[in-house]
């Protein structure tokens, strides 16, 4: 896979050096080239924005700074058009699902917006040329896109072959199967009068698998009782269903 992310902050996305993004992109699992918007502007002071039609306050990104970097970071295809996602909190939201859709995708390209967001007639003019996915991270309101992209390039990353040491572990995560994870535990089984639950000191694995099934939905119901509705009938066993 290969990204693209494209802000006037380059060096917000330095963290994506480092670890397992890091690591994937010097094995070579992973392209991922970050540009700076201000490459694309052709004024002496490099302007990437400028006040809003209608008024309001703040300032808006100018078309054709994002017209010019989006072309450039726009891979030649023959089949189908790259993926365009514009972090927004006016997005769909972002969830485990969209990060396995987007993982199988050849090149992602993230529109890092800043001040008041970018023009809209950028997202209309990149319909033609990108599949355009507006992204919210969450209902809350950010400065601009590189928090969201650093979020997403790692979930989206994570789930790319070869990436993770081992695969199992993204099976039972959080949000894999629509439900939230169970609790872990390491040593030592006691610690400040805090023990390990010693059905998982029992070696007796089946009961263990029934004990971590039924925290997940312990936990999915406590504290996410909207996704126990998104549930899919299939994803519940019998034993699921006793544990409810
Ligand atoms: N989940 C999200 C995403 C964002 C986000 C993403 C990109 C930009 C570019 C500018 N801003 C600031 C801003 C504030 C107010 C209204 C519009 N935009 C952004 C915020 N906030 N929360």
């Amino acid at each position: 896979m290969r990204i693209d992310v494209v802000s006037i902050f380059p060096e917000y996305l330095a963290p994506l050096e480092l670890s397992l993004i890091g690591k994937a992109r010097q094995d070579g699992l992973l392209e991922l080239n970050v540009h700076d918007l201000r490459t694309f502007t052709t004024d002496k002071h490099r302007t990437v924005d400028d006040t809003p039609y209608g008024g309001g306050a703040g300032m808006v990104m100018k078309p054709e700074p994002w017209a010019q970097a989006l072309e450039s970071v726009a891979a030649a295809r023959e089949n189908s058009k790259p993926v365009l996602i514009v972090p927004s909190p006016a997005g769909e939201k972002f969830n485990q699902a969209l990060a396995y859709e987007l993982a199988e995708e050849e090149q992602l390209v993230f529109a890092c917006g800043r001040y008041e967001g970018i023009d809209e007639r950028v997202i209309d003019w990149a319909q033609d040329h990108f599949r355009v996915r507006p992204v919210s991270l969450g209902d809350y309101v950010l400065n601009g896109g590189e928090v969201a992209v650093l979020a997403m390039v790692e979930a989206i990353g994570r789930l790319l072959p070869g990436v993770v040491g081992n695969p199992e572990s993204l099976v039972e995560e959080s949000h894999s199967d629509g439900l939230l994870e169970y609790p872990v535990y390491t040593k030592p089984s006691a610690w400040r009068d805090h023990d390990v639950p010693p059905i998982l000191l029992s070696g007796n694995h089946g009961k263990i698998a029934q004990w971590r099934r039924h925290e997940q939905f312990r936990r999915t119901a406590e504290r996410r009782p909207d996704l126990m509705e998104g549930l899919d009938a299939g994803v519940l066993s019998r034993a699921d269903r006793q544990a409810l």
